[in-house]
């Protein structure tokens, strides 16, 4: 009997029901040789990897632009039942495949965590696709064919369905084309450009790699932070479980030997931070040759001016293959026009989608502003914590993440909060690697449930149990502050994200004011007073009403100039064209890598 896909993820949580459920593996027992051999052992990937002597020719990928149209020919998809084994090392020898759904760091609050996903919350966010011939949205996971392994993962991941980006983003992906992909913080963004990239892989027939001891991995994902890159390489390496797929992680402050141990065993996926990668292609230890696909996560981040030089470098001066041949993915939930601008430089013929306004917050965040003189932050941060540990934040066990400005005042005020009885640890880019890892771990498990962080911290990280985010000292950049706040009320659950402004802050009142408008949050009149007085509102990024235009392309000025570029646009909701004033120089540091 058929089951449904909620069936099967039950299923999936339930081993007495799921005969294909994986065993867990004990820590002393992983990374031994297996026993067994693959029940499949041929994989489109192992190409990629020097083994498979079939793979030579024209790449042949499932919906691919390269491979001309979506193909049944089953003879290239070889992934799809490979259960039962790991991936072929590429240097001889069938590696154990550690088990990655057995995650030790989230048992404290293992009960809680299976309880609150609410995706409904999201159902009716208002979408916007522009561009030529936008492939429709799927409703399902069982809608999309990503193929059984994968299938399998999503359902060991718990996911039942997609959320609104995935719904969108992925028939795009699978379909071959390039897309710019804006979606509110904590909305499923990692698997969205994670699914398309591993499906295809796994479809896929690639040329053998031309040299040994250099890596050709087919896909690149790029990211601002080494905690970051880390997170995505563990989401991927969940969804590419007994897939064939190999995802290997390089990032800077962590011994390169030991990565470049990992690339020689062989990459399909390759994740990184721009500087380590920049170091592996000057050391001519990886080749970008065989890219297929390239994904940045935090787009604007990645082409800010901090690391647009880096990525430029990258993407475009060293041996990829250009837009058009490969696939380029490009998300975060903020996309200022003048980054838009910028990244068309990378992209094809490409799908702009918008879920939610570009920029804003989720309405799942409670956000309050509170008007703190500096000398009296510390006091009124104490008086919070203290009415937290009283009163919990939403019923829950709550983590709090404090950003301030300075590493300097990272490092001070976790000191401080020690000194008064509230066990704190703080992260920063004056710390090394081993101690930025031991303050993410001993804050994620509860060790110590305050993190005090700069915007090291500020993207991308899914810490589950981040109830309360604390805006010790405000950011100068509205969208560093849509990602601060955006480490709480994340997939489907609720938040709360406390500001503490002074005058200091009055360039951001009127961003912030609107932000707070847009999200439905209560915005004190005295912030209005603000906000009104402050004549910055030029600075601001945003234009237009709550569902103002977002695609760059739909601008007159732009269009003018380039009319041929920007297809038809596809509006599941009224939006009413809007714009993006001058985009002041983000936040420049390229030194989190
Ligand atoms: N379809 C789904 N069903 C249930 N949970 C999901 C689904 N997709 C993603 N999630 C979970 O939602 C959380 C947030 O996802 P993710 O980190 O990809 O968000 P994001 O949009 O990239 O956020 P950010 O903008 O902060 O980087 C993760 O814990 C992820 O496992």
């Amino acid at each position: 009997m058929a089951m449904s896909w909620a069936d099967s993820v039950s299923a999936a949580e339930n081993p007495a029901g799921a005969a294909s459920k994986s065993a867990y593996v004990p820590p002393h027992l992983r990374n031994r040789p297996s026993i067994e051999p693959p029940a499949q052992a041929s994989y489109a990937g192992a190409a990629a990897l020097g083994n498979d002597h079939s793979g030579y020719g024209v790449p042949n990928v499932v919906g691919s632009r390269w491979s001309g149209q979506r193909t049944e020919n089953r003879s290239g998809y070889v992934g799809g039942g490979g259960r039962g084994g790991g991936w072929n090392g590429g240097r001889g020898g069938w590696d154990r495949e550690v088990n990655p759904f057995t995650d030790e760091d989230s048992e404290p609050f293992s009960e809680q965590e299976s309880s609150g996903i609410n995706f409904d919350a999201y159902e009716d966010i208002p979408v916007e696709t522009s561009g030529d011939n936008v492939p429709p949205p799927v409703n399902t996971f069982a809608d999309i064919d990503l193929g059984e392994a994968v299938n399998e993962n999503i359902r060991r991941c718990k996911y039942v369905k997609p959320t609104p980006v995935q719904r969108h983003a992925i028939p795009i992906s699978l379909a071959g084309r390039d897309l710019m992909a804006c979606a509110q913080t904590g909305s499923g963004k990692t698997a969205a450009f994670c699914f398309p990239i591993i499906s295809g892989i796994m479809r896929g027939h690639f040329p053998r790699p031309p040299r040994p001891r250099v890596a050709f991995p087919l896909a690149l994902i790029l990211s601002p932070t080494r905690e970051l890159s880390c997170q995505i390489h563990d989401e991927a390496k969940k969804f590419s479980y007994q897939t064939g797929v190999r995802v290997v992680v390089a990032y800077g402050g962590a011994p390169i030997n030991q990565q470049l141990r990992e690339l020689e065993r062989g990459v399909h996926i390759l994740v990184a931070t721009p500087g380590r990668l920049v170091d592996l292609l000057e050391r001519a230890r990886v080749s970008l040759q065989m890219i297929r696909y390239l994904a940045l996560d935090e787009a604007d981040r990645m082409l800010d001016m901090g690391f647009e030089p880096q990525i430029r470098k990258i993407v475009q001066q060293m041996d990829m293959p250009p837009p058009g041949v490969r696939q380029t993915m490009l998300f975060s939930a903020t996309f200022p026009k003048e980054i838009q601008r910028l990244a068309s430089d990378f992209l094809s013929s490409y799908i702009f989608l918008a879920v939610g306004r570009v920029g804003s917050s989720t309405d799942l965040i409670v956000q309050r502003v509170e008007y703190v003189q500096e000398t009296d932050k510390r006091s009124h941060l104490m008086d919070l914590l203290h009415a937290q540990r009283e009163n919990g934040v939403h019923g829950k066990q709550a983590l709090t993440l404090v950003f301030v400005e300075t590493k300097k005042g990272a490092d001070s005020l976790e000191h401080w909060l020690c000194m008064n009885g509230f066990p704190a640890t703080a992260i920063h880019g004056d710390r090394t690697q081993q101690e930025r890892e031991y303050a993410l771990r001993s804050f994620k498990t509860g060790h110590t449930p305050i993190m005090v962080a700069t915007d090291v911290a500020a993207r991308g990280l899914d810490i589950p149990h981040v109830a309360h985010v604390v805006n010790f000292d405000l950011p100068n950049d509205i969208d560093d502050y849509v990602h601060r706040i955006g480490r709480t009320g994340r997939a489907g659950k609720t938040g709360l994200a406390t500001a503490f402004f002074n005058e200091n802050n009055s360039s951001l009142a009127k961003s912030l004011s609107d932000l707070m408008t847009e999200a439905n949050q209560e915005v004190p009149a005295w912030l209005s007073r603000f906000a009104a007085r402050s004549n910055y509102g030029g600075k601001s990024r945003r234009g237009g009403g709550r569902f103002g235009g977002r695609d760059f392309r739909r601008d007159s000025s732009y269009n003018r100039g380039a009319a041929d570029y920007y297809g038809g646009a596809n509006m599941n909701s009224g939006y009413a064209s809007g714009g993006y004033s001058s985009y002041g120089a983000a936040g420049v540091t390229s030194a989190w890598d």
